[in-house]
């Protein structure tokens, strides 16, 4: 695929952006600003005769570096962002000398990820402009369900209808679902066909999912023999079964009945109790060496079974780079940003992530390219084989390199695929260390993204203004909290691993992308300033204790203004001008603060009693199934509380104890017991806070349906802000 030779004229320009020297003179000055604020707290830490005093800037010393580290390692994504663009109008017309593509689909659980959702993501895909015969879809189900599977081969009835008209009518949308549900008026008799063969194949597949079986569905003798495995097999489960691999379509067999088809296989990999399966993973390097069985395309692209494809041209976009002759030989990855649609208004769980999707990458680009975000990322097959500079062979074993030329469908091509997706097929392998997508992180695509630029590979962000997939993203809190809770736990594998970004990356890689990733690594903790900015200040307030910070007549405190105002104030910038609002800014900056007082602490905990062997937790996969009601509060920007959880505790801790100091303050300073000068910093600490949990106090006191806070959570967050506001009236 290096070879192709494009028709002439530009494939892809990139250009620094504008906000490059603003953002590092801003860095300089800020920095300033930190060693001033570092001096001001070791001065006031030696100058004090006070204890208190003492202890309490001594906690607010380290929250304060904790933040500065922060700030130096999120720096680096602000110095040389880039912005790219691609011209795939000028490649080549000459479509066979595109290389073939693999595209990696995974699902794990038919009821938290409906097999509708997977048939709509794989349609898509296969739908792709792009030759058909160079085409594949593998989907691998780590639910290891037959029915996911029956949605699989109904999906490819429904192609053989689907694909020709997407193509004869040039649709934009190829996910049937968007298609359908985007038109309002009814168009010409062949799309109301189709409609109708959509529609009663969503039934079919929803049906067999509700009633959690197939019986009945499934008639002819052929279909029978397909799911006699999990018949036959004794105490099959998903995490206990044999190697299921079926060819649900083959592109070469469909052109001999004259239609232009890309192959479908269906996955399951084997599994037992006693051997790790490493989750996703695990999942895709078993689909790297299946498919390598079969296609063995030098381009693959992997996906989640909630992201669609939103743009029929995407792979066109990835050939600009991949078959450019001057591009970096190491190119290994071109990374398309992950977008989400059915995301609220004022999207309350900022959970668009535009900070991290779409900043962090553009600053990325612009040293060795972005991280591999687990979806919409073509890779180039060869580079999970080794470094740029290695030769080895991207196939299991050399001795199948011939498969490849047969049927896919072969008993030899089918024996050798099982066999590579068997439980030990990995044993005293280098799969997952050396090879392969990387194992050890709950974050496989973050930790293989690291691991893959350690070893010299590079990649691109690849951005257009059409959104190329378009996925779903949890919708309630308690998801969010939870879904962030085990990205944490997955960064802090790598962060205590000897891979360390800080201490292993600063030598394999450019220092500023290795501080990059440190970032990230170090997200957890967040959850040190955090905390102790929303209840150290207001425990100090409650309890009349010397004022933590300088007066407002002190010209010192120009100082916490610019720091607070300036980090706030650029932050909003980058979320607006990344494409945002201003709104869905200060949503976004109230979740990082929900999710450093809840997800992280719980994940540093969570991760140490595994480590300790007192529990395993695991891969908790977000849920993509939404209630009717949930969705309608969903939709009205209400925030979903309604199960009582451990995670919802500290933030309504946060809540009770600011709302707690700003009525005390404000009573003490009408009271005339304390000047406003002294305490206005803590006030408006306070108030700020108070401002930020609005929406937990609805919850508490002022909603009455189903996704309000739980009693239970108010009651035991209550008894434990009032614990903790008697272990501090001790100490003040
Ligand atoms: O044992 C498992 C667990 C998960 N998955 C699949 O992994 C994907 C992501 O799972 P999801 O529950 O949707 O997690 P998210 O947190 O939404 O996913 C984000 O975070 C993951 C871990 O960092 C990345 O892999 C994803 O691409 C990224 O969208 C889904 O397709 C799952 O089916 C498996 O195949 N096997
Ligand atoms: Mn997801």
């Amino acid at each position: 695929m290096d070879k192709m030779q494009p028709s002439g004229g530009v494939l892809h320009t990139k250009s620094a952006m504008r906000r490059t020297w603003p953002n590092r003179i801003f860095a300089a000055t800020y920095l300033i600003a930190i060693f001033a604020l570092i001096f001001h707290h070791c001065r006031n830490i030696i100058s004090t005769t006070d204890r208190t005093t003492r202890s309490v800037t001594i906690t607010m010393l380290v929250a304060d570096l904790v933040l500065a580290f922060m700030w130096t390692t999120r720096q680096a994504f602000r110095m040389s962002p880039i912005r790219r663009q691609v011209f795939p109008e000028n490649l080549t017309v000459d479509s066979s000398e595109y290389p073939a593509l693999d595209v990696f689909v995974c699902t794990a659980d038919p009821y938290k990820e409906p097999p509708i959702g997977v048939v709509n993501t794989a349609l898509s895909l296969m739908a792709y402009d792009y030759p058909t015969e160079k085409l594949s879809v593998y989907v691998s189900d780590d639910g290891g369900s037959q029915l996911t599977l029956f949605a699989l081969i109904e999906a490819a009835e429904f192609a053989k209808h689907w694909l020709p008209y997407c193509k004869n009518n040039n649709l934009l949308d190829r996910s049937p679902e968007a298609y359908f549900t985007s038109l309002t008026n009814f168009g010409t008799v062949k799309h109301d066909q189709i409609k109708v063969m959509y529609e009663r194949m969503k039934m079919r597949i929803n049906n067999v999912v509700e009633r959690r079986s197939i019986d009945g569905y499934v008639t002819d003798e052929e279909a029978h023999r397909t799911f006699a495995i999990w018949q036959s097999t004794p105490g099959f489960t998903p995490q206990n079964h044999p190697t299921i691999v079926q060819v649900v379509m083959e592109s070469a067999t469909e052109k001999d009945n004259g239609r232009q088809m890309p192959n479908l296989v269906y996955v399951s990999r084997d599994k037992n109790k006693s051997t790790p399966h490493n989750y996703k993973a695990g999942a895709l390097n078993v689909l790297l060496r299946v498919s390598a069985t079969m296609t063995n395309a030098p381009m693959v692209l992997t996906q989640d079974c909630d992201m669609f494809s939103n743009d029929p041209k995407t792979p066109l976009r990835a050939l600009c780079y991949y078959t450019d002759p001057k591009m970096d030989p190491n190119l290994a990855l071109v990374q398309f940003p992950q977008t989400f649609h059915g995301i609220n208004k004022d999207d309350i769980y900022g959970a668009e992530l535009r900070d991290i999707v779409f900043g962090n990458c553009y600053g990325m680009d612009g040293l060795l390219g972005p991280l591999y975000i687990g979806s919409g990322a073509f890779f180039r097959r060869k580079i999970f084989f080794g470094s740029p500079g290695s030769h080895i062979p991207s196939q299991p074993s050399d001795s199948h390199h011939h498969v490849a030329s047969k049927s896919i469908s072969s008993v030899e091509v089918m024996t050798m695929a099982r066999h590579v997706a068997g439980c030990n097929f990995e044993a005293q392998s280098k799969w997952g260390s050396e090879i392969g997508f990387r194992y050890g992180s709950l974050v496989e695509d973050y930790n293989t993204g690291y691991r893959i630029q350690c070893q010299g590979w590079r990649s691109v962000f690849c951005n257009p203004v059409r959104p190329a997939f378009l996925g779903s993203s949890p919708t309630t809190l308690h998801d969010i909290l939870t879904q962030s809770k085990r990205w944490s736990m997955g960064l802090l594998d790598v962060t205590v691993s000897k891979y360390n970004p800080l201490l292993f990356g600063v030598q394999s890689m450019n220092p500023l992308q290795a501080f990059c990733f440190g970032h990230y690594a170090f997200w957890p903790i967040w959850s040190i300033p955090y905390t102790t900015y929303s209840f150290l200040p207001q425990l100090a307030l409650i309890n009349s204790s010397p004022a933590i910070f300088p007066k407002v007549t002190d010209p010192w405190l120009f100082m916490y203004v610019f720091l607070f105002l300036g980090s706030y104030a650029q932050d909003l910038i980058e979320y607006v001008t990344y494409g945002s609002t201003a709104k869905r800014w200060w949503n976004n900056q109230r979740m990082w603060m929900m999710r450093s007082l809840s997800s992280f602490p719980f994940s540093i905990i969570e991760y140490i009693q595994e480590r300790c062997g007192l529990s395993s937790f695991g891969y908790n996969v977000t849920s993509k199934v939404v209630d009717r009601e949930q969705s309608e509060r969903n939709e009205k920007c209400i925030f979903e509380f309604g199960v009582p959880s451990p995670l919802f505790v500290p933030i309504t801790m946060a809540a009770i104890i600011n709302l707690w100091a700003l009525v005390h303050g404000m009573k003490q300073v009408v009271m005339g017991n304390e000047s406003l000068e002294d305490v206005f910093m803590q006030m408006f600490l306070a108030g700020f806070g108070v401002l930020n949990c609005w929406p937990i106090y609805e919850a508490m006191v002022l909603r009455t349906d189903k996704g309000k806070m739980p009693l239970k959570t108010t009651l035991v967050s209550t008894s434990l802000a009032w614990v903790v506001y008697l272990g501090s009236s001790f100490a003040f």
